[in-house]
């Protein structure tokens, strides 16, 4: 049982063995999220290729008054399995020109008058 407020650790009964190259990531499902205030606390979770331990869920319940109970066999998140690229830095002196530059949160999407903290 999930209080208000309240935060667990809850094992999936499931490993797996990602080929390398691949990360799988733990998300949400929406109906629980929408319904029940239901939500990861490091959404989303990152499972590594190297690992084979027990997929376990940071589940968080966000609803102000109603607790949620968690019986086994539950579908309480959903496992998002991609490519990841490997980054390879190189330094310069300046970056590339782009629309965005450098405005940071909160720099779009707001008309003339109403300006985002970093705008
Ligand atoms: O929601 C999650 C997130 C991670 N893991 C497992 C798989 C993952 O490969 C491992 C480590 O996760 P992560 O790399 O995010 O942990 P970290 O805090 O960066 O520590 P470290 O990598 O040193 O273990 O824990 C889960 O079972 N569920």
């Amino acid at each position: 049982m999930l209080g208000p407020g309240e935060r667990a650790t809850v094992g999936t009964g499931v490993a797996i063995a990602l080929p390398d190259g691949y990360v799988a990531f733990v998300v949400p499902r929406s109906g629980l999220a929408f319904r029940h205030g239901i939500t990861i606390v490091n959404a989303p979770g990152t499972v590594d290729a190297g690992y084979r331990g027990e997929i376990k869920v940071a589940l968080l319940n966000t609803d102000a008054r109603e607790p949620y109970a968690i019986e086994a066999g539950d579908r309480i998140a959903q496992l998002v399995v991609m490519p990841v690229a490997r980054a390879r830095f190189v330094e310069v002196e300046r970056l590339p020109g782009s629309m965005r530059g450098e405005g940071g949160f909160g720099s779009t999407g707001f008309g003339e008058h109403k300006q985002g903290v970093n705008a």
